[in-house]
C-alpha cells in the first residue's frame, strides 16, 4: 500500500478528536442525515442504506450489502460504490464531533474483489483535527468484521455550516428540507455546537 499524501497527513500542530459529551452512546445507531442521501437515505431504492452505529471514542461501524443494482463487473461491487461505502461512513464521524463536515479528500485502496450479496463491514476513526479539517480513516472488511481488508480509505473531510447546504443545494430540495421538521431538527443538532 502507498504511503499517505500531505494531504492526508495532519499537520504537526493538529489535535486529537473530541468525542462530543451528546455524542450517542457506543452502539446507538445514528440515524440518516438525509432521507434522500444515496448512502444513508431510506427513500433511495438503489442507495446503499447505511445504517451506522457509534462506536468507541470517535469511531462509528456499519454494514452495507452489496446488492445487485451496485455492480461494476458482472457479479462484483463497483469501485465508486464502494468508495462511496467509505466517503459515507466517514461522513458518520460528525455525528460524534457534532459537526457538519463534507469530503474534501478521499483516497481509496481497493484491495479485494466483493461479489454481490457480500456484506461489507465498515469502520471509520477520527484521527485528528486541525482548524476546521477533519482526518480520517475507514475499512471494509468481508466475510465477518474481523474478516479481511477488501477496501480501505484515508480522508480529509472539512467542517462546514447549515448555510453550505441552503447556499448550493438545488433550490427544490432545499425548500423541501427546510419545510421538513424532521431534517430541520438533524440541522438544529449540528449547529448547537458549544
Ligand atoms: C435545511 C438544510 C439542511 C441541510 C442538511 C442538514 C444537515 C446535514 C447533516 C449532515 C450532512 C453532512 C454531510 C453529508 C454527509 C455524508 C455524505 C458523505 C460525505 C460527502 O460525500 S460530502 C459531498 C462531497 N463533498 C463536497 O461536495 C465538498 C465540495 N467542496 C467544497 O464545498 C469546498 O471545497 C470545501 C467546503 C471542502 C472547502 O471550501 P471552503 O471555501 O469552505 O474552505 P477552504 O478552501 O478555505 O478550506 C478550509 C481548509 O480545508 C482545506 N481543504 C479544502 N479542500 C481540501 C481538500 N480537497 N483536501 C484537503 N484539504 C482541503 C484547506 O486547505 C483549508 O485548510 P487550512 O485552513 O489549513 O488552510
Amino acid at each position: 500500500m502507498s504511503g499517505r499524501t500531505t494531504a492526508l497527513t495532519p499537520p504537526g500542530d493538529a489535535v486529537p478528536p473530541v468525542r462530543h459529551p451528546e455524542a450517542p452512546a457506543p452502539g446507538e445507531t445514528i440515524g440518516s442525515h438525509y432521507e434522500h442521501c444515496f448512502g444513508c437515505g431510506g427513500g433511495q431504492p438503489h442507495g446503499l442504506h447505511l445504517e451506522a452505529r457509534a462506536g468507541e471514542g470517535v469511531s462509528v461501524t456499519a454494514e452495507f450489502r452489496v446488492r445487485e443494482a451496485h455492480q461494476g463487473a458482472p457479479g462484483l461491487a463497483h469501485g465508486g460504490v464502494l468508495a462511496t461505502a467509505l466517503d459515507e461512513t466517514l461522513g458518520s464521524l460528525g455525528w460524534l464531533l457534532r459537526v457538519i463536515a463534507v469530503t474534501g479528500r478521499l483516497e481509496t485502496d481497493f484491495v479485494r474483489p466483493v461479489p454481490v450479496d457480500t456484506v461489507l463491514h465498515l469502520q471509520a476513526e477520527a484521527l485528528a483535527v486541525h482548524g476546521r479539517k477533519i482526518y480520517c480513516t475507514a475499512t471494509g472488511r468481508i466475510g465477518g468484521p474481523d474478516g479481511p481488508v477488501a477496501v480501505q480509505a484515508d480522508a480529509v473531510f472539512v467542517e462546514v455550516k447549515v448555510d453550505h447546504f441552503i447556499a448550493n443545494g438545488r433550490k427544490q430540495e432545499i425548500q423541501a428540507a427546510l419545510a421538513d421538521p424532521d431534517q430541520v431538527k438533524v440541522a438544529r443538532a449540528f449547529e448547537v455546537n458549544p
